[in-house]
């Protein structure tokens, strides 16, 4: 008997010599398309496409560009996007009028993307601030957000998307109460069956958005978030968040950003097994990933991020990497 061998409990490396082995050690963590979910920028004029200078690969698009470069993406397994809508020459005003006028990209494309690719879920994100004048995510009075007002508005944009063919809605501003609103609105229009609620619910005040800021031209005038983003040094208040979401009905939650935020990924996932959980991997992430080497090298990172993600919990990442990540995943 060799004196060394203590336990064979603890002889680890006999059950991960073999690739199949060492797949079979990693449950959960597998990246299959529906575990993929396609930010996508859609802009007022139908013809337009315009590449986004601070994300390299990321374009901003008009319906009329967005549905064949989709159509493609689906072809090769995409199954969700998230939508968000960008004004260049409706007017932004105090409340946000243009996030659900009749003329708003988002809700004219609605239709025709269900038309065009029925099997893709559309998922809207819903929030004020890339059409308030001040580029906060509320009303505001007296230059402090309103919170009635806000979560008002935010419910009758969520609505409009819903009547105009989301499968889901996304609000992102975290005010509280407004799932609540957004559900009680769902209802009272016989939605409820029909649409679904994504919580932002773990969304943080963090120093990552910049590029998608730029992109969406939608960085508050004055001030920051940090009355209504949680702030990144608290755990606490990410479980009270997801806690108060999970209170007022929302059908999934999200952590926002994603790498720095496994540990809270993990809370939330040990305290709601029943909820979808989903993880926004953020501008900042792309810019770091896109940054962090060539071909080979920056695709290995970036399927580790994402394998680290479902370890952690997550059960769909929302990233602008989709596209690549459908082509590395169609290859193995
Ligand atoms: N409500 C959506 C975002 O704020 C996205 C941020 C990012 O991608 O940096
Ligand atoms: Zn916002
Ligand atoms: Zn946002």
């Amino acid at each position: 008997m060799n004196k060394l061998f203590i336990s064979p409990e603890h002889v680890l490396q006999g059950g991960y010599f073999h690739a199949t082995l060492r797949k079979l050690q990693e449950p959960n963590t597998s990246i299959e398309p529906h575990n993929i979910m396609y930010p996508v920028f859609l802009l007022q004029d139908d013809d337009a496409m315009q590449a986004v200078s601070s994300m390299p690969n990321v374009y901003r698009y008009g319906i009329n560009k967005l549905i064949p470069a989709l159509t493609e993406l689906v072809e090769r397994g995409l199954k969700s996007i998230l939508i968000f809508g960008i004004v260049e020459t409706l007017p932004k005003d105090p409340t946000g009028s243009s996030a659900d006028c009749l003329e708003n990209p988002v809700i004219k494309a609605l239709p025709k993307l269900k038309a065009a690719l029925p099997d893709l879920l559309l998922a809207c994100d819903v929030c004020l601030c890339p059409y308030t004048s001040h580029g906060h995510c509320g009303v505001l009075h007296n230059g402090v957000i309103d919170h009635a007002g806000s979560v008002k508005r935010i419910a009758e944009v969520a609505l409009a998307y819903a009547k105009a063919g989301a499968h889901i809605v996304a609000p992102s501003d975290m005010m509280d109460n407004r799932i609540k609103a957004i559900k009680d609105a769902l209802f009272d229009n016989k939605l409820q069956n029909q649409v679904s609620v994504l919580s932002y619910s773990c969304k943080f005040a963090s120093s990552m958005y910049g590029p998608f800021r730029d992109t969406m031209k939608s960085s508050p005038m004055a001030g920051d978030r940090k009355c209504y983003q949680l702030p990144p040094g608290s755990s606490t208040l990410a479980a009270r968040a997801a806690a108060r979401d999970v209170a007022e009905g929302a059908d999934f939650l999200m952590v926002k950003p994603g790498l720095p935020y496994l540990d809270i990924v993990r809370q939330t996932k040990d305290k709601y097994p029943n909820h979808p959980l989903f993880i926004y991997q953020v501008s900042g992430e792309y810019a770091m990933i896109s940054r962090s080497g060539e071909g080979d090298d920056m695709e290995t990172v970036l399927m580790e991020t994402l394998l680290c993600m479902r370890r952690a919990g997550a059960d769909c990442i929302i990233t602008y990497f989709a596209p690549l990540i459908l082509n590395i995943i169609s290859m193995k």
